[in-house]
C-alpha cells in the first residue's frame, strides 16, 4: 500500500477560491486588502517566493506592494520603510523575507513591524499570543499544516506528534499548534540522541530541518502522517523536500509532496492572514 498524498496545490486552489470571495465582498465596501513585502538582497529561492507571494495576492483580489533593497542597504532606510507602512491605514499586513543579511538585527526589524500588521505572526507579542492558547496571527507554515492535516481528516487529540526542527518560523510554532490540539509532541534539533528512535514513535511526523531526504521510510512508524516541510534544491537544481519520498511513500498512511505539499499552503495562509486583518481594520 502506498500513502494517501495531500495535495497541497488542491488544497490551496480550494481556499484560496473562499479567500478570493471574502476579498471581492471587503473590496466592495470601500478597503482591498493589501500585503506589503520587503525583500533585502539578491538571494534566487527568496526572489521566487516573494514572487510568487505577489502573484497569489493579486490572483485573490489582493493589493500587494513590494520593496526590494540591494543587500548592503542601509539597516535605518528598511526600519523607515516599514515606519511608514505601519502608519499607512491602506496597508493589513507587512512581511520581511527572511533570512536578512547579516548586518541586520533580524529581530529588531521583526519587533517594528505593527502587531496589528504581522501577518507571519513573528513579532514577540504575537509569539507570546501564540504560547498563550491566544493567537492574533497564526504563522503561516504551521498554520498550513494545520489545514492539511484538517482536509485528510488525521486525528490529532492524544496522537504522538514528533517534529524534527526547533525554529521561530516553523518547529516551535508548529509545537504549539499541535498541543493545543491535544497532540503529545516531541521536539528533536541537531543535539538529539538517537533521532530514528523518536520518528519510529510518531503518529505524525513533521520534518523542518533543511536537509535533503534525510528522513528514509526506516525511520517512519507504518501508516504514520509525514509532513514534509523542507524546501532542499539538489545538484541538478530540483526541488525535494527533508523526506525521502520514495522509500517513506511505502510507509506512510498520509504523506505531503514537494513541491506541492506544504508551500502553496504556506502562501495560502499568508493570504488568509492578510486578509484577516483587512477584515480587522473594519472593525
Ligand atoms: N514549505 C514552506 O513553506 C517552508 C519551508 N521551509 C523549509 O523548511 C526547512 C526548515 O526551515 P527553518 O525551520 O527555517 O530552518 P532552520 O535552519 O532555522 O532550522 C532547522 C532546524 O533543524 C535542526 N536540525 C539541523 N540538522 C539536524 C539534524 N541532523 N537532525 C535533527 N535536526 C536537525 C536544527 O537544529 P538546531 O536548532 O540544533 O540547530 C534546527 O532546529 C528548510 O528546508 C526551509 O527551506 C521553511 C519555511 C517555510
Ligand atoms: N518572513 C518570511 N515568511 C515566510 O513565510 C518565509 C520566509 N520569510 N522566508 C523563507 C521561507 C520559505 N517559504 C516558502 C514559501 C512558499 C514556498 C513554495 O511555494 N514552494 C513551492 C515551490 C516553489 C518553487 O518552485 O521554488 C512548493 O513547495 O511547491 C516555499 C517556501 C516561506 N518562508
Amino acid at each position: 500500500m502506498t500513502a494517501k498524498i495531500i495535495d497541497g496545490n488542491a488544497l490551496s486552489t480550494e481556499v484560496r477560491g473562499q479567500l478570493a470571495e471574502r476579498a471581492a465582498a471587503l473590496t466592495s465596501v470601500g478597503i482591498t486588502p493589501c500585503l506589503a513585502v520587503i525583500l533585502v538582497g539578491e538571494d534566487p529561492a527568496s526572489a521566487v517566493y516573494v514572487r510568487n507571494k505577489v502573484a497569489a495576492c493579486e490572483k485573490a483580489g489582493m493589493i500587494s506592494l513590494r520593496d526590494v533593497y540591494a543587500a548592503d542597504v542601509e539597516p535605518a532606510l528598511v526600519f523607515a520603510r516599514i515606519a511608514e507602512l505601519n502608519a499607512d491605514p491602506s496597508v493589513h499586513g507587512i512581511l520581511v523575507q527572511l533570512p536578512l543579511p547579516k548586518h541586520f538585527d533580524s529581530e529588531a526589524i521583526l519587533e517594528s513591524i505593527s502587531p496589528e500588521k504581522d501577518v507571519d505572526g513573528f513579532h514577540a507579542e504575537n509569539v507570546g499570543a501564540l504560547m498563550q492558547g491566544n493567537p492574533r496571527f497564526i504563522p503561516c507554515t504551521p498554520y498550513g499544516v494545520m489545514k492539511m492535516l484538517e482536509s485528510a481528516k488525521v486525528p490529532l487529540k492524544g496522537a504522538e506528534v514528533v517534529i524534527v526542527g526547533r525554529s521561530n518560523i516553523v518547529g516551535k510554532p508548529m509545537a504549539m499548534l499541535l498541543l493545543a490540539q491535544s497532540c503529545t509532541v516531541t521536539i528533536c534539533h541537531s543535539q538529539s540522541r538517537d533521532l530514528a528512535f523518536h520518528t519510529r514513535r510518531a503518529d505524525i511526523l513533521v520534518a523542518a530541518v533543511g536537509r535533503a531526504k534525510m528522513i528514509t521510510g526506516d525511520m517512519i512508524k507504518p501508516g504514520a502522517t509525514v509532513i514534509d516541510v523542507g524546501i532542499n534544491r539538489t545538484a541538478e537544481g530540483k526541488l525535494c523536500g527533508d523526506v525521502d519520498f520514495e522509500t517513506a511513500k511505502e510507509v506512510a498512511g498520509v504523506i505531503t509532496p514537494v513541491p506541492g505539499g506544504v508551500g502553496p499552503m504556506t502562501i495560502t495562509m499568508l493570504l488568509a492572514n492578510t486578509l484577516e486583518a483587512a477584515e480587522r481594520s473594519l472593525k
